[in-house]
């Protein structure tokens, strides 16, 4: 089991005295030499010389101009000290604004937002989930989202334990059974043609997809989305070996990722009244008026009804979303979050508190983050406008907003190694020492969207996507 001796070797890779140190610089250098002459870029912007910064191994990448508000927080001193990864509060220029009083979106004392002048509708939440309500989302995220009936990205290519992986693999190691093998899928075709177009398990893939809106709706939602074939090369693999393979789970309408449209065949799929709530509650918490009060884009980038934040507290519905899990070397490239028809109501990276006594939700708060820290990058319209670097703490939350900020290219290039914060470390809680050694590699990533304004039904035969 990875102990604190982990974050120590972690440390010791920004000591240039270290053996840690050296034998990383070997292997960067070798690295770099046979990568000579392979490299070129035809696709150099500013979004991927960022991600190519912050990605590298050796030598460890200067933070020091990535915003890193947690270093304002006394309490979260110790969080700050580990992996001796820290940015600096003075990297960005931001605001501060309140947030609603205590109201049905919670408490909100000592709470704080924070606001970009370069990026209007981006809204960062540090702490908004308690670290009670941390361990709450773990366990929610893995037990109960990466499971049927929802999709993972390992169902494509094995036949995964009925129960849920993970809640296979806890047994596992609870009754010290054997790690049982899990079987390919392909295993099940009679022909080896019928996978041949498989393609292997692994990090999520970029296809360049057409913008959804009321207008070309229709054509997106008909155009076949094919499931995707198991790969013919997949072997049989233990269930503990496959746990760090989970890299998504798709909730609410389900998400298509070979034409990364949504697939609405396939019906609507739950988004637990818990998750609803909180995000509901994260974004009436926010005052929108103080978000775009220097916004200069025009009422038509906020597509025909013109700008209608003023209503998303009570007309915000969240209607879709993916479970990210991401290990330490994991990287999430630049993209844009577009297949949405509602392009420009707030997306909520969120994580959320749930009792876990079913049909008893007791829901305090939210976070974007859980486990290990990372560098998220926000950037613009188009990866030539030069992003926006910050460093996400388990428990911080973001929201994206408006047109200048839900249709900006934005990523993950880094999940900093060392950094799984004191308290999610288990402590007297034996349960959790299972959740623990997953975390201190991982980070897990809940991000919430709104694909239909409030009340469309997409499956009914005579509406259309303009229809309210
Ligand atoms: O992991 C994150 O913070 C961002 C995830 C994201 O951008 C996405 O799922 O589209
Ligand atoms: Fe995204």
């Amino acid at each position: 089991m990875p102990t604190a001796t982990a974050a120590a070797s972690t440390s010791d890779l920004h000591d240039p005295n270290s053996a840690a140190y050296k034998k990383a610089r070997r292997r960067h250098l070798k690295a770099a030499r046979s990568r000579q002459h392979a490299e070129h870029e035809t696709d150099w912007t500013p979004f991927r010389a960022a991600e190519k910064k912050y990605k590298a191994r050796f030598p460890p990448p200067d933070l020091s101009d990535v915003l890193d508000l947690a270093t304002l927080n006394t309490s979260r001193a110790e969080e700050v000290l580990r992996g001796a990864w820290h940015g600096r509060a003075d990297a960005v220029a931001y605001r501060e604004i309140e947030l609603n009083g205590d109201n049905d979106a919670g408490p909100s004392t000592g709470r704080r937002a924070y606001i970009f002048p370069d990026i209007p509708g981006l809204v960062l939440l540090p702490s908004f989930v308690d670290p009670e309500g941390q361990r709450r989302l773990v366990r929610w995220a893995l037990c109960e989202q990466a499971c049927h009936p929802n999709e993972t990205n390992l169902d494509t290519h094995y036949v995964l334990p009925e129960s849920g992986l993970w809640n296979k693999y806890i047994r596992i190691r609870k009754e010290e059974c054997e790690d049982e093998s899990v079987q390919p899928r392909a295993a099940l075709y009679s022909s080896p043609t019928e996978s041949a177009a498989a393609e292997a398990p692994g990090p999520r893939r970029l296809v360049s997809n057409e913008p959804a809106s009321k207008e070309n709706y229709d054509t997106l939602s008909s155009t076949p989305k094919p499931p995707a074939a198991p790969s013919p090369s997949v072997q049989p693999l233990r269930v503990s070996a496959l746990v760090p393979r989970l890299r998504w789970a798709n909730i609410g309408w389900s998400y298509h990722w070979g034409t990364k449209q949504y697939d609405f065949s396939k019906g609507k799929g739950t988004i637990d009244q818990g998750v609803r709530s909180v995000c509901k509650r994260a974004v009436r918490a926010v005052r929108w008026d103080r978000v775009f009060e220097d916004d200069n884009s025009t009422a038509g980038d906020w597509g025909e009804d013109g700008p209608d934040w003023d209503s998303w507290h009570e007309t915000y519905e969240p209607d879709a979303g993916i479970v990210n899990f991401y290990q330490t070397k994991d990287t999430l490239m630049a993209h844009v979050d577009r297949s949405e028809v509602c392009a420009t109501s707030p997306l909520v990276s969120v994580s959320y508190v749930l009792d876990l006594v079913p049909g008893h939700l007791n829901l305090s708060a939210e976070s974007d983050s859980l486990g290990c820290a990372a560098v998220f990058l926000i950037g613009g319209l188009t990866r030539e406008v030069k992003p926006t670097a910050i460093l996400l703490r388990s428990g911080d939350a973001v929201i994206m907003s408006g047109p200048a900020c839900r249709r900006a290219y934005h990523g993950v290039p880094r999940v900093l190694e060392g950094t799984l914060p004191p308290h999610l470390e288990s402590g007297t809680d034996g349960d959790w020492a299972v959740y623990e050694e997953y975390l201190r590699n991982s980070r897990i990533n809940v991000n919430v969207r709104q694909v239909f304004q409030r009340g469309f039904d997409p499956t009914a035969p005579t509406r259309h996507a303009g229809d309210t």
